[in-house]
C-alpha cells in the first residue's frame, strides 16, 4: 500500500477499529490526496503540496477528536443524494432512508400528494421525498434556526422544491394545515440511553436532535399523532422513525388515538424502527 495510506492508518489506529481506520485512510488518500486506486496499491510517490499535507494533518487531528467524517467533509449521502451537513444538524442515517423508501413505494403513483415532515434537520427527508415524488408538495419544519439554515442550502441544491418553516411542534399554537402524509424522525433517545452512545455522536451531534426525557419517551410521537387527527386528510398516513425499544408502546399509543392499519416495521438490522398508521 502507498506509504501515505500506511501513515494515516497508523495515526488513526489507536482511535478507531481496524476496519474503520482502513476505510478512513482509503477515503483521505483518494478524496483529499487524489490518489488513484492503482497509486493507492502500488505508488510510492510522496509528492504532495504543502496545502495537501496541511489539510491531511488537520483532518487527522479532527478525526482523533472523534469528529464525524461527515462534519469534516461537510457532506453526507442519503438516498443516493449528497447533503450539506454541519455540526448543527443530525447526520442522516441509513434507517431514515428506509423510512423514505417506504413512503415513496406507497405514493409513487399518487400524483399531487401533500407531505409535511416534522424535524427537518439537514432536510434529508423532505428533499429526498420531493426528488423521488416529483409531483408531491413537500413542506418541513424545525424549531432549530441552525437546522433550517442548513436545510435551506440542501433545498436550494435540489431545485427549491420544499417549503421550510420554523415551528416548535410541542407548543400549543401551530399553523393550520391539511396534508396527506405526516412524516417525522423526531428526537427519540432517552436520557438513560446516553451511556450506550459513542463519543462521535454524544460530543458532536446536536442534543436538540437526539434526546427526550426518560419520563416521556413518546412525547413527540403523541403530539404529532394528536395533531395528525386534525391535519391529515381522509385516509392520510403518519410515518414515524422510532426508538427500537418503544415499538409496542408507540403502536398502543396510536391505537388509543384511533389510528388504523398500524404497521410496525424492522430496519435492515432487524430492529423495530418504523411505523405507519392511517388516520381514523
Ligand atoms: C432526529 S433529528 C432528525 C433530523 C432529520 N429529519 C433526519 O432524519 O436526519 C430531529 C429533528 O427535530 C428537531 N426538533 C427537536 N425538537 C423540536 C420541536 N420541538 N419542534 C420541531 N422540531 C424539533 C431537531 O432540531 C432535529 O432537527
Amino acid at each position: 500500500m502507498h506509504p501515505v495510506y500506511v501513515h494515516i492508518k497508523k495515526e488513526l489506529s489507536p482511535f478507531y477499529a481496524e476496519e474503520e481506520a482502513s476505510a478512513m485512510a482509503k477515503w483521505i488518500s483518494s478524496d483529499i490526496l487524489h490518489l488513484s486506486t492503482l497509486e493507492l496499491y502500488t505508488g510510492k510517490d510522496m509528492n504532495f503540496s504543502t496545502k495537501e499535507w496541511e489539510e491531511l494533518e488537520d483532518i487527522l487531528r479532527r478525526l482523533k477528536q472523534r469528529e464525524p467524517l461527515q462534519y469534516i467533509l461537510q457532506e453526507a449521502s442519503f438516498c443516493g443524494m449528497s447533503f450539506h451537513v454541519e455540526q448543527g444538524v443530525l447526520i442522516p442515517r441509513p434507517e431514515t432512508e428506509e423510512l423514505v423508501e417506504w413512503i415513496v413505494s406507497d405514493y409513487r403513483e399518487a400524483g399531487q400528494v401533500r407531505i409535511l415532515d416534522i424535524g427537518t434537520g439537514s432536510g434529508c427527508i423532505p428533499v429526498s421525498l420531493a426528488q423521488l415524488l416529483p409531483e408531491a408538495q413537500v413542506s418541513s419544519c424545525d424549531v432549530s434556526a441552525e437546522a433550517l439554515r442548513i436545510a435551506a442550502m440542501n433545498v436550494k441544491r435540489y431545485g427549491d422544491k420544499v417549503t421550510l418553516f420554523c415551528a416548535d411542534i410541542l407548543k400549543e399554537e401551530l399553523p393550520e394545515c391539511q396534508v396527506d402524509v405526516l412524516v417525522s424522525n423526531p428526537p427519540y433517545i432517552t436520557e438513560s440511553e446516553r451511556t450506550d452512545m459513542e463519543a462521535n455522536v454524544l460530543d458532536w451531534e446536536p442534543e436538540l436532535a437526539l434526546f427526550v426525557p426518560d419520563s416521556d419517551p413518546l412525547r413527540f410521537y403523541r403530539r404529532i399523532a394528536r395533531k395528525g387527527l386534525d391535519w391529515l386528510s381522509e385516509g392520510g398516513a403518519l410515518y414515524f422513525e422510532i426508538n427500537r425499544a418503544y415499538g409496542a408502546e408507540t403502536v398502543r399509543m396510536l391505537e388509543a388515538l384511533g389510528y388504523r392499519q398500524i404497521e410496525l416495521r424492522k430496519d435492515l438490522s432487524g430492529n423495530d424502527r418504523m411505523i405507519k398508521a392511517i388516520r381514523p
